[in-house]
């Protein structure tokens, strides 16, 4: 029996189980991430949260992610802002940096329940998204179906953006895995279909790598705004609005992301690992 502490956290609807591991070592396979992440059989999440200790001197905690289909993310916004709030309340004061393979996150917190993410710098080169062949990300060469001609940035994680007149006209469970998987994007790609709704505000619709539809993705956010600001569509700062609610993004002159906004706690307790993930039937 491995007992764990267990938190259900969520950043706008994009669900996350941590796990805590600061004090013993968790080490899942693929197999048994996907079963966690099964609705039915497991527990259910869009990425699941290792908490370990930190590496880097500065760091308060490390972040280790993974998608529901087991694989590792580098990045999750939506997690940074609800790990940040933990740990805020752990160290009894509202900062707090916390360290992803993808490097470290300064992390504040700004009243109202929000938090306030340093995501790092926007990477626009093709060698960082990363894509198949020479590009200017601003233009990839991509089209599937009614969408077409997306820009590439990544905020930790791979991001292609389609901007299209309607989201909500978009069929996101047919064509989001088939650009999620296009050879185009040789690690695949979190996918993003953008509709400018003012020179402040766009209404975003995600496929997430490894997830699927969900109701938000933090990092996503950032990229439709860093490219939104990019094609000269909006400012450098505007709102997100996704399915489960609005995130305020900022690119800021430092070339850095800077993202805004809630999270909320459902659940805390613990749990018999190896009886989940390895079921008793
Ligand atoms: N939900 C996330 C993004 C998760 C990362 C992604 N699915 C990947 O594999 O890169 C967010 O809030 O940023």
């Amino acid at each position: 029996m491995t007992i764990v502490p267990f938190l259900k956290m969520h950043g706008l609807g994009n669900d996350f189980v941590v796990l805590d591991a600061r004090k013993q070592k968790l080490d899942l396979t693929v197999k048994q991430r996907q079963r966690l992440a099964d609705r039915h059989m497991g527990v259910g999440f869009d990425q699941m949260v290792t908490l370990e200790n930190p590496v880097s001197a500065g760091a308060d905690v490390f972040m280790r992610l993974h998608n529901a289909d087991g694989s590792e993310a580098r990045a999750c916004g939506n997690a940074t802002r609800c790990i940040a709030a933990r740990i805020m309340g752990e160290k009894g004061h509202g900062n707090v940096v916390i360290e992803t393979v993808s490097g470290l996150l300064a992390a504040e917190a700004i009243g109202n329940g929000h938090i306030a993410v340093d995501m790092g710098p926007a990477h626009l080169d093709w060698q960082d998204i990363p894509v198949a062949a020479a590009c200017d990300t601003l233009h990839m060469p991509v089209a599937l179906g009614p969408v077409s001609d997306p820009v590439g940035v990544n905020v930790g994680s791979s991001h292609a953006v389609f901007f299209v007149d309607d989201v909500n006209a978009i069929d996101l469970p047919l064509i989001g895995p088939q650009l999620e998987n296009h050879s185009f994007f040789p690690n695949r790609a979190n996918i993003e279909f953008a509709q400018i709704i003012g020179p402040d505000r766009i209404r975003m619709r995600v496929w997430e790598r490894g997830a699927g539809i969900t109701l938000a993705c933090g990092s996503g956010a950032c990229g439709t705004l860093v490219a939104a600001a990019r094609r000269g569509l909006t400012s450098r700062k505007g709102e997100v609005i996704v399915d489960g609610g609005t995130l305020t993004i900022e690119w800021l002159e430092n070339g850095h992301v800077r993202m805004t906004g809630p999270w909320t706690l459902s659940y805390e307790g613990q749990i018999d690992l190896d009886a989940l993930v390895n079921g008793h039937g």
